[in-house]
């Protein structure tokens, strides 16, 4: 559940960003990104390759700078002193040094976080059975993955930064992974933001939910609050397009096979026709809005920061 950590926080949003972007020589990595995600939530950044899901951690973890806008964690600009100690980042290459053992991590881990806290770190390399005399060279993909992860949550952060934490993990070490992150995170009241391309992942262990797509954020909000803003509409059509009593809602995405019309709309209101309507799965809310450039945005209103409208932009006074 979404929710505040026991220490409050300082603030509600763990993160919140306004106009944020990045901008790479003349390309836009990202642009033009508003939205919050509230403490304690487990956030999924969902979008595809190249659609600027690590340069958004990279900038949250103060890896790089932004070219516009403006970004904080916890109600704390990410450029001030001290932001980053409540932070923990695991970048996709899950840094280690090879010649180190695991121990070694850990007493790393130790020197160098203040707040350090060796029975986490201890118990979920343990609960592993990862050798703690074996230097990480000599580990499986799986078990660097944990020690990775022992090294973060060890941190204590508040904010967990995770990118593609599952990659390269079959699936019994991935579904192993998966459990160990939301407990620990549940356990700790620790905000997770992990970027993947697995979308069941996403589905199972995310409560709050990033889409972006070409550096654009095209979804921001609750999953529950996502899912119910968008309907499946089914039902029979003898030609193509979108059927007239459907053109008042938001219709995201539509096709025609045989005789059958599928539409995943935004209802603006009840739905008129002969037409069977179901709640979309996640998945197919994602992919029918990463598939459909032209169609507007979604930040509920939970994640849109003040002055913002549902669609991400700057309302405009009155
Ligand atoms: N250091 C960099 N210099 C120049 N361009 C960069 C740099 N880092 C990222 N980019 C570009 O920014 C865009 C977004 O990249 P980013 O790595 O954030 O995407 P991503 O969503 O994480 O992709 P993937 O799923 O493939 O990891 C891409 O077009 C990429 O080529």
């Amino acid at each position: 559940m979404v929710g505040i950590p026991p220490d409050g926080g300082g603030s509600r949003w763990a993160i919140e960003a306004h106009g944020l972007g990045k901008r790479y020589r003349r390309r836009w990595a990202l642009r033009d990104c508003s939205f919050r995600v509230p403490a304690g939530a487990v956030c999924g950044l969902v979008g595809s390759n190249g659609a600027g899901k690590s340069t958004l951690l990279n900038l949250a973890a103060r890896v790089t700078r932004p070219s516009g806008g403006s970004l904080r964690l916890f109600g704390t600009p990410v450029a001030e002193a001290g932001v980053l100690a409540r932070c923990a980042f695991l970048a996709q290459d899950k840094p280690l040094f090879p010649r180190f053992t695991v121990e070694d991590h850990l007493r790393l881990g130790e020197e160098l976080n203040p707040r350090w806290d060796r029975a986490v770190a201890t118990r979920i390399v343990r609960s592993g059975k990862v050798p703690l005399h074996a230097r990480t060279a000599a580990l499986s993909g799986g078990q660097r993955s944990r020690v990775a992860l022992a090294l973060a949550f060890g941190k204590r952060p508040d904010l967990l930064l995770l990118d593609e934490p599952m990659a390269e993990l079959d699936p019994l070490a991935a579904h192993e992974i998966a459990g160990l992150l939301m407990s620990e995170a549940a356990e700790q009241g620790t905000t997770v933001v992990m970027s993947s391309h697995q979308l069941s992942d996403v589905s199972t262990m995310c409560d709050y939910l990033l889409a972006l797509a070409d550096g654009r954020l095209r979804l921001a909000g609750e999953v529950d609050a996502l899912l119910s803003a968008h309907s499946l509409v089914t039902g029979a059509r003898l030609v193509d397009g979108v059927p007239p009593e459907l053109a008042r809602h938001t219709v995201v995405e539509s096709r025609v096979v045989g005789r059958q019309f599928t539409g995943l709309i935004r209802p603006d209101g009840p739905v008129e026709g002969d037409w069977r309507i179901s709640e979309p799965t996640l998945e197919e809310v994602l992919l029918g809005c990463l598939r459909s450039p032209g169609a507007p945005p979604l930040i509920t209103a939970g994640a849109r920061p003040d002055g913002y409208d549902e669609h991400g932009t700057p309302e405009v006074a009155a």
